[in-house]
């Protein structure tokens, strides 16, 4: 048994975890923290999860209790895991964050997109990028593991095909990408009332998104070079998703861009390369680990749509970084995840 700390357990990918672990034959969650609600048992907070987890409590992180895990999860704000990894590393225990605090290899980019100083610099070096279609193999061996955002894993498993098949012209790539509300994590913000984000779209962050510079990071790596991306990002009236609409321009006609993807995901378990001409829906993914993606060339044209759906607090968050556990400890990789959705 792979024995299991949570930082961050009330927040939506820290009980999403908890979700999925309790389907997980081999791992066990001993430690779970949350400030605001130490003392109090996870079962009563969250009914969903009673029979689960009956005698386990919140507690307040603590660097001893953590340390004695073979592996701790952060689930919390950019910032936390800077202040607390190195501690666990030195102890023996592995860290797999879900926040973006080591998904940019440089601190001082870091800092300009998350508006405070990188906290733990000296870490960047062995920080793995947790995205299990590209690195995994660096994933086995790693200590500390930075799991990827959900716009940036949506967006990088739909254009990476065509890039490193230096297919797609590098220079202009635009990703239109919309969010379930439950992106914008539990914490009360007005922006995430049910009356601000009901029958209603909209896009923000179009001048620059913290996204941004991580996803162009990965881009970079499959393209072999600098890469040109638009990236702009939309709140869409549901609560769980991301639908990406990538736009790559192929010049190369003939190509048969089907076999292209399905050849490149054919030993991928979480990624759904859909038959030719598919619309995938976001609520197909709702709640399952997966990705699934259609690619489009309309018309015959040079402009190339590749669709790309996941479930931002699976793929896009607690199924990704439990796929990444399975990966670093050896286990099978489909362990306590699923394909199946829940439609309606
Ligand atoms: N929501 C999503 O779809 C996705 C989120 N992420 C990332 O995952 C991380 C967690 O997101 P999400 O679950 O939405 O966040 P929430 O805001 O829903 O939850 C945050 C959690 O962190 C705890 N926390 C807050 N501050 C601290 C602190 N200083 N020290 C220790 N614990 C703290 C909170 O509990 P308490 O205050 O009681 O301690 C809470 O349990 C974020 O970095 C987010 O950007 C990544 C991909 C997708
Ligand atoms: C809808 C919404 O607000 N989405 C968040 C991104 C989701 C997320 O949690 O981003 P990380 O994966 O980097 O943590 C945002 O735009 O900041």
């Amino acid at each position: 048994m792979v024995k299991v700390g949570i930082v961050g357990g009330t927040g939506y990918t820290g009980v999403e975890l908890l979700r999925l672990l309790a389907q997980h034959p081999q791992a066990e969650v001993a430690v779970i923290t949350s400030r605001s609600e130490a003392g109090v048992k996870v079962a009563d907070m969250y009914p969903n999860l009673r029979g689960h987890y009956d005698n386990l409590a919140f507690s307040v992180p603590d660097v001893a209790t953590l340390g004695a895990c073979d592996v701790v999860f952060f689930a919390t704000p950019h910032g936390v895991a800077h202040a607390l990894a190195g501690e666990l590393l030195a102890a023996g225990t592995k860290v797999i964050d879900l926040s973006a605090d080591f998904r940019l290899q440089d601190a001082e980019e870091w800092a300009k997109w998350y508006g405070q100083p990188h906290g733990a610099p000296d870490l960047l070096p062995e920080a793995v990028y947790g995205l299990p279609e590209v690195n995994r193999e660096a994933i086995k061996g790693a200590r500390l593991i930075a799991v990827p955002g959900c716009y940036p894993t949506a967006t990088q498993l739909g254009l990476i095909p065509l890039l490193e098949a230096g297919l797609a012209e590098p220079g202009r790539l635009i990703a239109n990408c919309a969010s379930g509300v439950s992106g914008a994590g539990r914490g009360a913000k007005v922006g995430s009332l049910l009356c601000e984000t009901s029958e209603s779209l909209m896009a923000y962050a179009v001048k620059g998104h913290r996204h941004l510079p991580e996803i162009s990071q990965g881009l970079r790596r499959a393209a072999g070079g600098p890469v040109g991306l638009t990236f702009v990002p939309h709140l869409a009236p549901m609560i769980r998703g991301i639908h990406a609409t990538l736009y790559a321009t192929v010049a190369d006609r003939g190509v048969d861009l089907q076999a292209l993807f399905e050849k490149r995901y054919a030993n991928e378990p979480f990624v759904d390369v859909m038959p030719a001409g598919s619309h995938p829906e976001t609520r197909s993914v709702r709640g399952a680990n997966v990705c699934r993606i259609a690619v489009h060339r309309p018309q015959g044209g040079e402009l190339v749509v590749v669709l790309a759906v996941i479930d931002n607090l699976v793929k896009g968050a607690s199924g990704q970084a439990v796929q990444n556990l399975n990966i670093l400890f050896g286990l099978d990789e489909r362990l306590g995840l699923s394909h199946a959705g829940m439609m309606p």
